[in-house]
Formats: C-alpha cells, sequence, structure tokens
C-alpha cells in the first residue's frame, strides 16, 4: 500500500495496525494520484522501514529502485515495465528480496533464471487498486506456473478479499498480496486472520 490507500485513516496507523495483526511482509507501493515524491517520499518510507523493523517484517519497496538502495529496504518489487529483473538483482545484490510481476509461465521461466525470489501472479480478481491492471485473470495461470515451476514461489494479487482469499491458496500460491482488504477494514487483525491460508484439511494443491 501507500500513503493514498488508506481513505481516511493515517496511513502509518493502518501500516502499524497491519504489523500487529500479523502481516509477514509489508509492500509500499506509493504511486497513483497525489503519490508522494522527493523528501515527502523519503519521510514516509522512512516511517514505514521503522515500523516494519520494529515488528521483524521485511519492508520491500514497489517499483523504485533506487530509493529500495538508498535506505536499505529489504526488497524490491519490478514488473513488466520497470528495470530489468536482472539489472535490478546487480543493483540491490544477493541477499535482498526481488519480487517480479509475470503472466505466463514464460515470463515465470525468465524472471526465476534472472534473478526473481518470488513472482507476483494478479489480477485474479477485479481491483480498484491498480488503475492500469489487465483483465482478472483468475488463477489458471498460477496453476501453470506452479505446474513448471514448482519451487518458485508465486504471490497471488488483484481483488482478494476475505471471502475469496481460499480459492487463492487452493491454487497453490506462498503467499497473497492486498491493499483494499486491508486498509477498508474496520477490523484489521480480524480481516488478516481471515484472510490467511485455511486449515490444513481445506488446503489442498
Ligand atoms: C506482489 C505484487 N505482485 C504484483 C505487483 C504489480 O507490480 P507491477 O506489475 O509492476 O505494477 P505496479 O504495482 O507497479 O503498478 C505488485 N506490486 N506486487
Ligand atoms: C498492485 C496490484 N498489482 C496487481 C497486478 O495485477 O499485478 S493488482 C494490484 C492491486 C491490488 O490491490 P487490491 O488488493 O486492492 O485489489
Ligand atoms: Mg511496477
Amino acid at each position: 500500500m501507500g500513503s493514498k490507500n488508506s481513505g481516511v485513516r493515517d496511513p502509518l496507523q493502518v501500516v502499524e495496525a497491519a504489523l500487529r495483526g500479523g502481516i509477514n511482509h509489508f509492500q509500499l507501493r506509493e504511486k497513483g494520484d497525489g503519490a508522494l515524491t522527493g523528501s515527502a517520499l523519503l519521510e514516509f518510507a522512512l516511517h514505514c522501514q521503522r515500523l516494519c523493523r520494529e515488528y521483524s517484517v521485511p519492508f520491500i519497496i514497489n517499483d523504485q529502485v533506487e530509493l529500495a538502495c538508498s535506505i536499505g529496504a529489504d526488497g524490491v518489487h519490478i514488473g513488466q515495465d520497470d528495470a530489468a529483473t536482472q539489472e535490478v538483482r546487480q543493483l540491490i545484490g544477493a541477499d535482498k528480496i526481488l519480487g517480479v510481476s509475470v503472466h505466463s509461465v514464460e515470463e515465470a521461466k525468465i524472471a526465476s533464471r534472472e534473478g526473481a525470489d518470488y513472482v507476483g501472479m494478479g489480477p485474479i480478481f477485479g481491483t480498484v487498486s491498480k488503475a492500469d491492471a489487465k483483465k482478472p485473470a483468475g488463477v489458471k495461470e498460477i496453476l501453470a506456473v506452479k505446474n513448471e515451476l514448482p519451487n518458485l514461489p508465486i504471490v497471488g494479487i488483484g481483488g482478494i478479499t476475505a471471502e475469496n482469499a481460499h480459492q487463492v491458496w487452493q491454487a497453490g500460491v506462498s503467499g497473497i498480496a492486498v491493499i483494499t482488504a486491508i486498509t477498508e477494514a474496520a477490523d484489521i487483525a480480524e480481516r488478516i486472520q481471515l484472510l490467511q491460508v485455511p486449515c490444513k484439511e481445506e488446503h489442498r494443491t
């Protein structure tokens, strides 16, 4: 999420509530109308990073590799229209987390070969949080990537809610990424519980 995703609530309070509620990674995605830039972005990113450190949760920055390197973020997430995977891997070093968005087995193979630690796949369902999102694709391509590259962690994203998250887990993802499901929750901790992997008997891959 970014500073403009929390509606009337203070974004840092939402981040802290999500950390307290049990998220295991946080991605700062600052883009779109009114997105912070320059020193305001730096200050916001440092606040988020400090909170993540308090909760021992990896702090990942979307798109902005230079910012991530300059503040020592734990990782970077890039898309197909962002910098090239192998260049970013070289810039951030071997020990940082690198996520790459992919939409096919072919893109997943390239991302994996060039140094991605995980791939993000979406949108699975309709989303209001990404202006240039592709058409919702369901979990079909996730199943195909899982089949071809069983050891590559996949993070599902796009329109995931407490009601549909089980469909995504069932496809065999290692994680799910959400914005609205958490930022609009009245009780963030309770929502995070509802989004988590269903109990073993229900979770067949
Ligand atoms: C976990 C995760 N998966 C996919 C994305 C989308 O990245 P990208 O395609 O580069 O689009 P933007 O987020 O930059 O608009 C993501 N951010 N995180
Ligand atoms: C950041 C992002 N990337 C997507 C992709 O398809 O790659 S969908 C998306 C938005 C996710 O927000 P929400 O949980 O509110 O739908
Ligand atoms: Mg991007």
